[in-house]
């Protein structure tokens, strides 16, 4: 059983649960749900920096990234660097996460917030349009062709945007959906954790353009998105390089400083 197979496992379970606790309807009062969307589309299509930067504690292949930072401060403090986008994990058992992180980065900036979470259920994107996100995650590696196309067009139906994330040529094939509108590589094979920026570049040219490309994971320098820019892509996923620091915002904002100078 691989590390992704035990995450779904487990996800199936606590879904379940939470469904029992709080029911679709009583989700569907949330105030954030007449909240106008914020286009994480629109954010990469017109500026320069391209980040979409990560609120992640700890994960699978590096155990504990950091535990001190407080979620309001990072989602100030990536949105005063100039990000395009936040991701916000939402898995606890893996990632340290939570639903109420989503909460409190919504209440804390404008940002774009993606809601980092392994969907294998309608239910959760009912759920992250509850908490405040605007664009919700879809992994190829874990649905079927029919579930994407159904979960991204339940999506589309809340004003929700799609980043469906694939990780090789047959994943990508699936979903090329017209319900989708950015395609990530993750450069992390979720089954090994082995990361190379390759992977990328390999499936740029697969991508038709009509979809925004976003480069996912294993990003720590400038010259790695300066090179991923000439492949066509436009968005670029970080956490850790951010989140290792004592501030994040701060290490965005460098970072986003010698990107743009
Ligand atoms: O990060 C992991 O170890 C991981 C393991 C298994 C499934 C997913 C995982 N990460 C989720 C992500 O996609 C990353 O958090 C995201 O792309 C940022 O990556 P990085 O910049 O390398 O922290």
């Amino acid at each position: 059983m691989t590390i992704l197979d035990k995450i779904v496992a487990d996800k199936h379970t606590e879904v379940e649960l939470r469904k029992k606790l709080i029911p679709i309807e009583q989700l569907e009062q949330s105030v954030l749900f007449e909240k106008d969307a914020i286009s994480l589309v629109k954010s990469l299509n017109s500026t320069h920096s391209g980040i979409i930067a990560e609120h992640k504690r700890r994960s699978p292949s590096k155990s504990v990234i950091n535990q001190n930072l407080n979620v309001f401060d990072v989602a100030k403090g990536y949105e005063k660097a100039g990000v395009c986008g936040m991701s916000v994990l939402t898995d606890g058992k893996y990632f340290g996460g939570s639903l109420d992180d989503l909460l409190t980065a919504r209440a804390s900036c404008k940002l774009p917030l993606l809601r980092k979470e392994f969907i294998i259920d309608p239910y959760q994107i009912i759920e992250a349009k509850a908490y405040g996100a605007d664009v919700i995650l879809l992994i190829a590696a874990i649905l079927s062709k029919d579930e994407l196309k159904a979960y991204s067009e339940l999506a589309q139906s809340l004003e929700l945007e799609v980043l469906l994330e694939v990780h090789n040529e047959q994943e990508l094939k699936k979903s090329l959906l017209p319900t989708v509108d950015m395609l990530g590589v993750n450069n992390r094979n979720l089954k090994t954790f082995e990361v190379s920026l390759d992977i990328s570049k390999a499936l740029s040219q697969l991508i038709p353009d009509d979809f925004v490309k976003v480069s996912e994971s294993g990003i720590s320098s400038v010259s790695a998105i300066k090179e991923l820019q000439t492949f066509g892509y436009k968005g670029f996923l970080i956490g850790e390089n951010f989140m290792k620091t004592d501030d994040a915002g701060k290490s965005a904002k460098q970072f986003i400083e010698e990107l743009t100078q």
